[in-house]
């Protein structure tokens, strides 16, 4: 088994005479934390959204585990392992915390219309096994005392832990993650480093993540993806990204 799980080639997206993406290339490791940095405006999120089929891609190529996943809608590219969080926290806000995690699940669980029905013991099983797994989650979030709160109603470091919770519930062998330090405070920040960490230890999960916060970037990824104007720069290691000149540059044209 090649120890590649995403692959990325010649992605190219055009929004009419615009180039937001022009010719980017990276893989994903299994297990590997990789980020996606850049001035404002440099299509990390265009990339993203190729990656995660929210958009269809003017060219180039995306495999997951060797198997082509560009232009796939994004429900079918998250039947592939590959789910994401969103920059505004995406949630149901209407639901409780539990049930968004049941919601979730909806593909695990026995959907079919008639054990639905009747509530056969197939289905009771798979029910109490889901209710069991949101508990799980919501313990190992630290948010389980809101799990009957509606979602809506979580101050907003909550919501982001209940969403990467949604999308750890349906057991992802890629999460991406877009900004998710945006609106966090300090400490909030420090644990979303952590849960990061630990996401890939013990679930042996890949994380995609894009973010701004170069604190966080450098503390967490082992690789990372520089990219200006649509343009990939660089890839390296966090040290020699953060003293790259081109790097610099990017940055400091963007005041
Ligand atoms: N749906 C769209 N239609 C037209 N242009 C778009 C669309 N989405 C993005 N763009 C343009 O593509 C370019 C790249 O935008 P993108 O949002 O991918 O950058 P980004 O690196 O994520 O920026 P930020 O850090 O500000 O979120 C920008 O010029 C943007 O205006």
């Amino acid at each position: 088994m090649s120890d590649v799980l995403l692959e990325v080639s010649g992605l190219t997206m055009r929004f009419g005479g615009l180039l937001a993406v022009d010719q980017v290339a990276f893989e994903v490791k299994r297990d590997e934390v990789f980020a996606i940095i850049g001035p404002n405006g440099a299509g990390k999120t265009t990339v993203f959204n190729c990656v995660g089929g929210f958009y269809k891609p003017s060219a180039g190529d995306i495999t997951m585990d060797g198997k082509k996943i560009n232009g796939l809608p994004s429900h079918k590219v998250a039947q592939q392992g590959l789910v994401r969080t969103f920059q505004n926290v995406r949630l149901f806000k209407n639901l409780t915390v539990l049930e968004n995690l049941m919601v979730a699940q909806h593909t695990h669980i026995e959907s079919r219309l008639l054990p639905g029905l009747f509530k056969t013991p197939s289905f009771r099983k798979s029910e109490r096994e889901a209710l069991q797994n949101a508990a799980d989650w919501l313990d190992f979030m630290g948010i389980r005392q809101f799990a009957n709160r509606e979602a809506g109603n979580l101050a907003y470091g909550h919501q982001r832990r209940l969403e990467i919770a949604r999308c750890m519930i349906t057991k992802p062998r890629l999460l991406m993650l877009d900004e998710p330090a945006a609106g966090l405070n300090p400490q909030e920040k420090r644990d979303l480093q952590q849960l990061i960490d630990q996401l890939r230890r013990e679930f042996g999960v890949a994380v995609l993540l894009i973010e701004h916060d170069m604190s966080l970037v450098m503390g967490v990824s082992d690789r990372i993806l520089v990219m200006e104007h649509g343009k990939p720069i660089t890839t390296g290691l966090p040290a020699d990204v953060r003293v790259d000149p081109r790097v610099i540059k990017a940055y400091l044209g963007e005041e």
